[in-house]
């Protein structure tokens, strides 16, 4: 491995670790020799220097996939998967690794960051069995003498940017499908994460796929490299998940050659408790939803609203339920709340909690930065909310659970569909016509019903509204990654 094969566990004097790009076959150097740093968030210590690669060397990487496509797809699709099946395998052989490596560069607590790679894994050895069951149709002719046959072939060369919240399963919900289907893909990780990423290229390498199959770039500068993965007309598709806002930035760097895209953004999820729930199952999914990766999740619980019977009820659960969360490094024993990214993190769910409790909310539980300094900050319980509020409107991305009060079900719908996002949402009911009509009238792409944990590889994971186009995971997943081509006979 390019990176050692164990972190130091402990991290206090990590030895430097060096990260390199992985392009054409061959580990780089970003040019010119130049690196950027890596640091965990915890002890805000560097752990790595990474390759800081440029665009042209984008561009390398580009060209090496656009030779070495033909030749991938060109391979027997069991061939193909038989080494997507490989790295899954590779992955959870080396989990614990894999997962030191999570928790040291973005925080993640071990056991969750293990838990990301066994769930990173599960896209390959799904798109491990789906790109063996590719199929075409044929089509009854319009005319005599004519036969028409539908062929589904790979888009080409798929170009992938990735966030720092999952740093592996985001790769891996891309690169898992794409080149399953027969495509080369170029990817490249956010700054703050690029040795999760360096160690699929590890894996990758070992599996067996061909140089220029997949390619690694790492870099500091995503906007140059986001350029050349916009502009280079080699590329036939872009694959990205982050926020909206740079998603909005990529589709029109797309537009000029009318590039494939599928785009995983931002979400804004409302959890829906009826006075119906099963109480103590509800705080169960809220906790799983809202606390999960420190709320540092795009599908996270972002606002709670809770039908005025059970108000106080679930408050006081939720409250004891806290008590639970221990906040600290992710590499110590039975921390479940890591630090936030960054400072930036940090000042932002400051800014919501402030702005809560300066329009009348209030704080029944931590609400204020964590005693061990740095990016680490108390789960925090707010009641009443209020539409009128930041939580209510954006994205918190931080361990921030804000309760709403609601009478009707309209208005819990009508509040709940508020929003120019449409990633996730979530509702506990027992009564089966309310979950019947709620769920037909959330206006999301993935709706929880008496579930807080809805993600899994073999459903179609992805957003309405500005939460983007695409769909990733299930059958749905693999189409993103496939052009559909129709071949008329004519003369029979
Ligand atoms: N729908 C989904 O599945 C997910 C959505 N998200 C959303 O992403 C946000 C948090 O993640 P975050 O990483 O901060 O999101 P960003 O959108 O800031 O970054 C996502 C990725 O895009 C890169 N990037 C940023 N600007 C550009 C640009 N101009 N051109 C090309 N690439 C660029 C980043 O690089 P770098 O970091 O190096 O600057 C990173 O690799 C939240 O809104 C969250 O909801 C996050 C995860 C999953
Ligand atoms: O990055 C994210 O937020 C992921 O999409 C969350 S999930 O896939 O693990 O639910």
């Amino acid at each position: 491995m390019n990176i050692p094969v164990n972190i130091p566990m402990n991290l206090k004097d990590p030895s430097v670790l060096t990260g390199r790009a992985y392009y054409d076959g061959q580990w780089r150097d970003g040019d010119g020799g130049r690196n950027f740093e890596v640091t965990n968030p915890a002890s805000g210590k560097v752990i790595a220097e990474v390759a800081d690669c440029s665009a042209e060397q984008a561009a390398a990487a580009i060209d090496a996939a656009y030779a070495a496509q033909k030749s991938w797809a060109g391979l027997l699709a069991s061939e193909r998967c038989a080494m997507v099946a490989e790295l899954g395998r590779l992955m959870v052989e080396h989990a614990d690794d894999l997962g030191a490596i999570l928790c040291a560069e973005m925080g993640k607590p071990f056991a969750e960051a293990r838990g990301e790679i066994i769930y990173g894994a599960s896209f390959l050895e799904w798109y491990a069995e789906e790109g063996k069951r590719i199929y075409g149709d044929t089509i009854p002719a319009a005319a005599k003498g004519k036969r028409i046959i539908v062929l589904k072939q790979p888009v080409g060369v798929v170009a992938s940017i990735t966030p720092w919240n999952f740093p592996n399963a985001m790769i891996t919900r891309k690169i898992a499908p794409a080149l399953a289907a027969g495509c080369t893909v170029v990817a490249r990780p956010a700054k703050l994460t690029p040795l999760s990423a360096t160690a699929i290229a590890v894996l990758a390498e070992r599996a067996g796929f061909p140089a220029g199959v997949f390619n690694l770039i790492t870099s500091s500068s995503a906007s140059s490299i986001g350029k050349e993965f916009c502009s280079n007309p080699k590329v036939r598709k872009l694959t990205f998940t982050g926020s909206t806002e740079v998603g909005r930035v990529l589709m029109r760097q797309c537009s000029d050659d009318i590039k494939k895209l599928s785009l995983e953004l931002g979400g804004n999820a409302p959890f829906i408790v009826f006075d119906d729930a099963d109480l103590d199952a509800a705080v169960e999914g809220a906790m799983g939803s809202k606390f999960r990766n420190a709320g540092q999740t795009c599908v996270c619980a972002n606002r709670i609203y809770v039908q005025k019977g059970v108000y106080e009820a679930f408050a006081e659960k939720m409250v004891m339920r806290m008590q639970s969360l221990h906040v600290g490094d992710g590499f110590q024993e039975g921390i479940n709340i890591g630090p936030l990214v960054d400072m930036d993190a940090v000042e932002k769910v400051e800014e919501h909690v402030n702005d809560a409790v300066e329009k009348g909310a209030e704080v029944m539980f931590g609400g204020f930065r964590h005693t061990l300094g740095g990016s680490f900050y108390t789960p925090t319980l707010l009641t009443g909310v209020t539409q009128a509020m930041k939580v209510a409107k954006e994205e918190t991305f931080g361990p921030v659970a804000p309760l709403f009060s609601f009478d009707t079900e309209e208005e819990a719908v009508q509040m709940a569909n508020d929003t120019e996002f449409g990633l996730a949402s979530y509702f506990y009911s027992r009564d089966i016509g309310r979950c019947l009509r709620v769920a037909e009238a959330l206006e999301y792409g993935i709706v929880g019903v008496n579930d807080g944990l809805p993600s899994t590889a073999v459903a179609p994971f992805g957003g309405v509204k500005q939460s983007g186009l695409g769909r990733e995971g299930s059958k749905y997943g693999i189409e993103d990654f496939l052009e559909v081509k129709y071949l008329s006979l004519g003369g029979i």
